[in-house]
């Protein structure tokens, strides 16, 4: 019984795998490193470098692994790049995504987690965010993301396949114990970015945006550390493997933070007052995402453990320090 995570070589699918091996599972990562490093991939893991939508190579991991459940990380993730880019993002989202159902259905998997994003909501009128608000997506990111949902959920019903499509809100912090944490050659996100400001990898950072309706101007955003996303993913198959019906859920911890109060949280916790520029608003952000988070802690008991922000900047902090020296360019 071995768990196949395509993208397990990237910063969430690395958490997943640790969380995985922790509980005693084994483990196969599937990963093309276009994003990830091999070292990422965690020691007690076997690793094949490949495509995940590459059916035949996806059939024989599953066979020689006696592969028995699915967590589909491996995905193109920047939302900008997709808005550039469009077609390259449906292919590597949607399109290698249908070629990894179709090994999964043809090879009898009948588990499949898979990683989707609050990108499927757009911007919605009203937060917390609920799992049945409409999906109005604004980016080929999302719409990209919305499609393998859907098509997970015709899936489902034609076959004997299960599966739980997460929907994560603001991803960050690190492993609490060193050993993984956000390595990715882009840096876009926020927390990353500012960690990147106060450790000295990048000399300064902007606001994008200090105009919106926000009590202090700027976006606010639930951000939910990864460990605790990782957990999640964990339970989640378990309540597969236990019958539950495939269904959506919102990862996020039902509050959310300022662009201010993040930046002002890193600040304190590093110690460093790096230089924060303003500048205009990032197009397509929306003043507030905030996750309803009811459903994933009644269906799969989450309790998270590390909803605390200074907690989150504490470790992406440290892992920051600790790329220092590594093979991983800052842009
Ligand atoms: N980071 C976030 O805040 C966030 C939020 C919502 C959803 N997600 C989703 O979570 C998943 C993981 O994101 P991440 O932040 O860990 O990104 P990441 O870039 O660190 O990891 C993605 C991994 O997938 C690999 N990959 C990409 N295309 C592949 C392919 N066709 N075949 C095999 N491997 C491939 C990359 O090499 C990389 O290691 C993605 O699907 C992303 O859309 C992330
Ligand atoms: O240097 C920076 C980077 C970000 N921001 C702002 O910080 C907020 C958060 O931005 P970011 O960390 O890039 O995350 P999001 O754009 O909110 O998107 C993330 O979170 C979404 C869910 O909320 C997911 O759908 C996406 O995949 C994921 O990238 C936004 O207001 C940004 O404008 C800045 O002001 N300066």
């Amino acid at each position: 019984m071995t768990v196949l995570v395509t993208g397990g070589a990237g910063y969430i699918g690395s958490h997943a795998a640790l969380a995985l091996l922790d509980g005693g599972r084994n483990v196969v990562v599937l990963d093309n490193l276009s994003q990830g490093h091999r070292w990422a991939v965690p020691a007690g893991a076997a690793f094949v470098e490949g495509d995940c939508g590459d059916y035949d190579l996806v059939r024989r991991v599953i066979a020689e692994h006696e592969v028995t459940a699915i967590m589909h990380f491996a995905g193109s993730i920047i939302v900008p790049d997709s808005v550039i880019y469009p077609l390259e993002y449906y292919y590597n989202n949607t399109v290698n995504s249908r070629a990894l159902a179709q090994a999964a259905v043809d090879s009898g998997i009948r588990h499949f987690i898979f990683s989707s994003t609050a990108g499927v909501y757009g911007e919605p009128e009203t937060t917390p965010i609920l799992e049945d608000f409409a999906l109005k997506p604004i980016s080929p990111y999302g719409t990209s993301k919305m499609m393998t949902e859907k098509m997970l959920a015709d899936a489902a019903i034609a076959h004997d396949l299960r599966y739980v499509a997460l929907r994560y809100f603001n991803v960050a912090g690190a492993d609490p114990a060193g050993r993984s944490g956000q390595t990715s050659r882009k840096a876009t996100h926020l927390i990353k970015i500012a960690s990147q400001a106060a450790t000295g990898v990048r000399p300064k950072m902007a606001i994008y945006g200090e105009d919106y309706e926000t009590p202090d101007g700027t976006c606010i955003r639930d951000y939910i550390h990864v460990t605790d996303l990782a957990n999640a993913h964990v339970l989640a198959l378990e309540y597969l493997e236990k019958g539950g019906e495939s269904d959506v859920m919102n990862c996020g911890y039902g509050r959310g933070f300022s662009v201010r109060e993040v930046i002002d949280a890193v600040k304190q916790v590093s110690g460093v007052d790096f230089t924060v520029d303003l500048a205009e608003r990032r197009a397509g952000d929306p003043a507030a995402l905030i996750a309803g988070a009811d459903r994933i802690r009644q269906k799969l008991g989450w309790k998270p453990v590390h909803d605390d922000l200074t907690a989150i900047v504490r470790h992406a902090l440290d892992w920051e320090e600790s790329l220092k020296g590594r093979e991983v360019s800052a842009a």
